[in-house]
């Protein structure tokens, strides 16, 4: 059942469409990725969908409310950790939870949240003493203290190192498995394609495209790389006949073929059969890395696609 329905939002700023046309519906229960360049419109998108900015044209509805009509209902569904969300310095951790949950009827115990997000050891710390770590999980923790049925978090692990991004990883997932659905607005494509059930890309204003990760991996040309050094020339009527490969080329005796998972068995075959043995044989999936490059406004060289190389 769809929790949110965005049918043909459409914003202009001085006369410059930034978001045009935009629809798609979010499910209860799912973790619902908004995907994009810069200033392709995704946090124009997700602040119509807060109430925060009014559509020229389209509608949104939050579980059938009208964000701009009924705000104040949407409020207490909708939980938002904006971008860039800063607090007074001097505000202590456990003060801006207790603030935060006295503007809801029905809040959260702030307390057992405060631990689930590892904040319980920090209540008196100081908002200007937090790490950027630290900093974003009392954001999520505001986003949920109102017991929202969905939350929308928006470039929450930008500027985080590895650790706490994968930390903050684990956290969306378990508030996930709690039962709130919940919208990330991301540049980062491992989390995207890690976390996300369903992949909104958003370009220049409108909608590229709306599929799984692996649906959208699936649409890009070729999904595989293969690549090996053929202890001997193998004849060029062999390669141009694989099954599955888009391409291939022969570059001082370095063989690389793009093509499919059917291509990989085939020239596994090949060597076999012409019992020829491959030296540092590699074979990379194209990643959701490739899937947006291909789907966005600025493609980039092949060769700085995100490939992800396993043994073969
Ligand atoms: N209040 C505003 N007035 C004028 N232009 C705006 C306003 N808000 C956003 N824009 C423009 O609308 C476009 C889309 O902005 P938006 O912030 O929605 O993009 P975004 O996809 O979230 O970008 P980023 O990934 O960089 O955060 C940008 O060109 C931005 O400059």
């Amino acid at each position: 059942m769809a929790i949110i329905e965005v049918n043909g939002v459409r914003k202009t700023y001085a006369g410059r469409p930034v978001v045009d046309g935009v629809s798609f519906s979010v499910d209860e229960g799912e973790i619902f990725g908004i995907l994009g360049p810069n200033g392709a419109g995704k946090t124009t998108i997700v602040e119509c969908v807060e109430g925060l900015r009014v559509p020229d044209a389209g509608t949104v509805r939050v579980a059938g409310l009208d964000p701009v009509a009924d705000h104040d209902r949407v409020t207490l569904l909708l939980g938002a950790q904006l971008q860039e969300s800063e607090l007074q310095p001097k505000i202590t951790v456990g003060e801006a939870l207790e603030l935060y949950s006295a503007f809801y009827p029905h809040p959260a115990d702030w307390r057992p949240l405060a631990e689930r997000l590892g904040l319980h050891t920090m209540l008196s710390t100081r908002f200007g003493r937090l790490s950027g770590g630290q900093k974003q999980r009392l954001s999520i923790a505001m986003a949920l203290v109102g017991n929202p049925r969905v939350v929308v978090l928006d470039e929450l692990t930008t500027g985080l190192d590895p650790r706490a991004r994968r930390d903050t990883w684990q956290l969306i997932e378990d508030v996930r498995d709690s039962g709130v659905t919940v919208v990330l607005v991301t540049h980062f494509m491992e989390e995207a394609q890690r976390l996300c059930d369903r992949i909104a890309v958003i370009d220049r204003g409108t909608l590229a495209a709306l599929d799984t990760p692996s649906g959208l991996i699936a649409r890009t040309g070729s999904s595989t790389a293969i690549s090996f050094t053929p202890s001997e020339p193998l004849p060029d009527a062999e390669l141009s006949g694989l099954p599955g490969a888009s391409s291939y080329e022969n570059r001082n005796g370095r063989i690389s073929i793009n093509g499919t998972d059917e291509t990989v068995n085939a020239v596994i075959s090949l060597l076999a059969r012409l019992r020829i043995t491959a030296q540092q044989l590699r074979v990379a999936e194209a990643t959701l890395d490739d899937a947006f490059l291909d789907l966005t406004e600025h493609p980039g060289p092949a060769d700085e696609r995100g490939l992800t190389e396993q043994a073969a």
